[in-house]
This record gives C-alpha cells, structure tokens and sequence, in this order.
C-alpha cells in the first residue's frame, strides 16, 4: 500500500471545500460553547463617563491644599448626577457613580475627616492627580473588536457580551457528526456478553464525545456487524442525516474489512486511503455531495488520535475556527525510541517548568493501538516525523494538547 506523508495528508485535507460558514442566532445564556460567527464590537465605551472606583469624595485635585472643603451631598451609584463641584466644594461619591462635573480626583473615606455637622471635609491624606476614577473607555472603547468570529464562547465571552447588552449572538450551526461502530465482534454499552472473543465499544462513545467538545453535534449510530450490506445502509442513513460520517474499524486487510471497499461503493471519491502515520495507518478520506467520510482504523487508540488529526480539522473548518487544537513546542524529559519510519503520535504527559514545556512518558504504556488508557491523565500526543529516530533527552519536539480544543 502506498502511504502518503502526514503533511501531505494534511494539505489535501485542508484543501477541501466545506463550503460557507452556516450561522444562527441564539440568546446569550445558551451560546456557551458555541462558535461566534461575528466580531462582538464595542458600540460604546465603557465606562462612558469618569467612573469613581472607590467611595469617598469627588474633588478638585487643586482643592488638597485647602484646610476644608464643603459637602453638596450625596451621589449614590445609578444617579444621574448634575450637580456640578466648584472650587472648594465636593459630592460623596460611591463605587459605580459617575464622577460629577467639576471634579477630577476621588479622595476615598479613609483619607478624610468630616466635620462635626456632617457638611465639610479635611484632608488628612493626599491622593495623586486623577486618584480612584475609571477613566471614559478605561475597558474598551468604541469601535474595538472584542471578540473576534471563530472564538469559541466561554464564560468570560459571555460575561463581556452581557456588558455589551447583545441579547443574541450569531453562533455558526454545529456540523453534525454521525459516529459508526463497525464489528461482529463489538458489544454496545450495556450490551450482555455471551463470549470472551467479543469487545466492548468504546470508540463511538469516545468520538462522539470528542467531536461534541468540539463544537459538533455528535449522532451516535451504534454497530454494524462485519456485513457488507448492515454497513452500506448504516453509512446510506448516516450520509442522509449528517456533515461528517465518521466509521471506525474494517479498513484494514482482513478478509472481514468491508468498509474501505464500501465507501467508494457508496458514490464517494476517495480523497486519500493510507497515511504514513502510526497509528492510523490504514485512515481513508472521502468525500460525496460536500459531505465527508473519515473511515478510521478499528483500534480504540488508533481511531482517537485519527479523529483528532482529520476530524477536528474539518469541523474546526465548518465552524470558522483557526485551529482544531493547540500545539506546542516542549523539551523530552527523557530519552524517546522511535518505533517505526512512520510519523508518530505517541500519548505523553505535558508539564510546565521555569516557563518550559516538558514532556515526558511516565505511566504510558508501549504496545498495540489498542491502549486507550494511555490518553488518561490529561495526555497530549507527541508529534515525530518520518525522518525522526531516536530522540534523546533534552530535544524539542512539537505536542498536540488534548485539553480545551
Ligand atoms: N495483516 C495485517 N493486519 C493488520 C494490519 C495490516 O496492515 N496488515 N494493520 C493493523 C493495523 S495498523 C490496524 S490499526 C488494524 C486496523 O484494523 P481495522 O480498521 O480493519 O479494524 P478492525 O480489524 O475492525 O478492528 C481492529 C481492533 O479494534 C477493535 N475495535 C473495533 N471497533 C471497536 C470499537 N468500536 N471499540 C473498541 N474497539 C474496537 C477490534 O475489535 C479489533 O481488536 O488492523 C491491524 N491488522
Ligand atoms: O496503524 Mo494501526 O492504527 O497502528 O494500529
């Protein structure tokens, strides 16, 4: 089988068309997790006059040297003051109140003594020019791009868009994500097992939830079993109701792999079949009537790190997203035996030290792709290339981040 590169894969991945960015509007306190399909823009500055940030005593900053200044009264938060201080005068000001006119210094309450009938201050601690007011647009001014479209909306988005009064948001429609277990040997969740030979699913519970995380809305299709005609209608059904059909297992050489000769059966052309990755070697891409089929290999671990490789790219395309995933560049801890010519996507743990990322491989087992435990612990994947071999301690080497994507 001839194996395309990675990067190769990649670009050609890149260079599908999935077409315009689909969007909705939404309320607020539902967009959380969503995809922001505009530029939140400050329509106003914020705050929009001189803000004390502080209670105590709007003043001339002039006036610190006078031996009192007279009270006018008081100027809680929410009041539209007009009142305006003149010199050798004040207002008692809160936290939250506008600065009223005339004034350009707030003296907080501990820095005065107030005299006895309640109607004049002495300063018994100066302050700086300016002290305790918020500036006019000291958080954004108008015509700022806040967020920009792309960002995925978490709770300081929502918090800043709230201020903002943006009672609805355009969000982009999440692709939908049809997820296929293919297997005779595959028991569903709960399912009863009535032989040892027969094994768990878990790759549609992992790919849904992943996909879901991403900002997808995950369809979770259950099994079908190592038959031809069970797999073309399962894929029929999940290509009439999804963006993205995603199947793992049966693409390998087994005489039981049905799906890598099915999809093409299906009317989809095939975009690449065969990536010089491990593990995933076997991934098929495909395409049909601007919708997608990534047929993943059987194996738990294979079919994770392939769904993170092909999959969130091309939902991170459908929702205007910059990147699928974070990467980052960090330091081996410890030495790294490469075990193929292939590029590798091995499970490691992600640490930080004197601002350094560190990586290391403590608790990861080495074995089949079939160990999933090893994405446990919050793992990241560590990313070697064909030409790589052994690493030894102290080499940069780039890592994906599974968290936050
Ligand atoms: N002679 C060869 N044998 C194999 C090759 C090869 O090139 N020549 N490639 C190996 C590699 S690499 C992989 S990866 C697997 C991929 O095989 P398939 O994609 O055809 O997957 P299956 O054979 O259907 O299953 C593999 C393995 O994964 C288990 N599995 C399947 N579905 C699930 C599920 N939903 N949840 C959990 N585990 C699942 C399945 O029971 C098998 O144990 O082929 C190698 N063989
Ligand atoms: O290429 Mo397979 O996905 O290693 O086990």
């Amino acid at each position: 089988m001839k194996l395309l590169s990675f990067e190769t894969s990649l670009n050609m991945l890149d260079l599908l068309d999935t077409g315009n960015i689909k969007k909705e509007k939404v309320v607020l306190s539902a967009s959380l997790g969503r995809v922001l399909a505009e530029d939140i823009v400050a329509q106003a500055n914020d705050p929009q006059f001189p803000t004390a940030s502080m209670d105590g005593y709007a003043i001339k900053y002039a006036d610190l040297d006078k031996d009192s200044i007279k009270i006018l009264g008081d100027n809680p938060a929410g009041s539209d003051e007009k009142r305006v201080v003149e010199t050798g005068e004040c207002i008692k000001t809160f936290t939250g109140s506008m600065m009223p006119e005339g004034s350009d210094t707030l003296i907080q309450i501990e820095n005065v003594s107030v005299s006895q009938n309640s109607d004049e201050i002495f300063i018994d601690e100066r302050v700086p020019f300016g002290s305790s007011v918020r500036p006019i647009g000291e958080s954004y001014k108008v015509g700022d791009v806040l967020i920009k479209k792309g960002t995925k909306i978490g709770f300081a988005e929502i918090g800043v868009m709230a201020g903002l009064n943006r009672v609805m948001v355009r969000v982009a429609i999440k692709p939908r994500v049809a997820v296929i277990s293919t297997g005779s040997e595959i028991l569903d969740l709960g399912e009863q097992s009535d032989n040892p030979a027969q094994i768990r699913s878990s790759n549609n519970y992992t790919l849904c939830a992943m996909f879901t995380q991403a900002g997808a809305e995950s369809l979770q299709l259950g099994t079908a079993p190592d038959d031809k005609d069970s797999i073309m209608k399962m894929f029929q059904n999940a290509l009439a109701s999804a963006d993205i059909v995603i199947s793992t297992g049966g693409v390998s050489v087994g005489d039981y792999d049905f799906v890598k000769d099915i999809v093409p059966r299906l009317g989809a052309e095939v975009v690449f079949k065969g990536v010089a990755i491990k593990p995933g070697r076997h991934v098929m891409v495909a395409q049909k009537n601007g919708k997608f089929i990534l047929a993943l290999p059987g194996f738990a671990y294979s079919s994770t790190v392939t769904a993170v490789l092909y999959g969130l790219p091309l939902v991170a395309k459908m929702l205007g997203r910059d990147k699928p995933y974070k990467k980052v560049e960090a330091k081996l801890k410890e030495s790294f035996k490469k075990r193929s010519h292939l590029s590798e996507f091995s499970a490691c743990n992600v640490s930080v030290e004197n601002g350094e990322f560190l990586v290391d491989f403590e608790g990861k087992k080495v074995g089949s792709s079939a160990i999933l435990t090893n994405l446990l612990h919050g793992s990241a994947l560590m990313v070697t290339s064909e030409e790589d071999g052994d690493l030894e301690e102290g080499t940069f080497v780039n890592v994906i981040l599974l968290e936050n994507f």
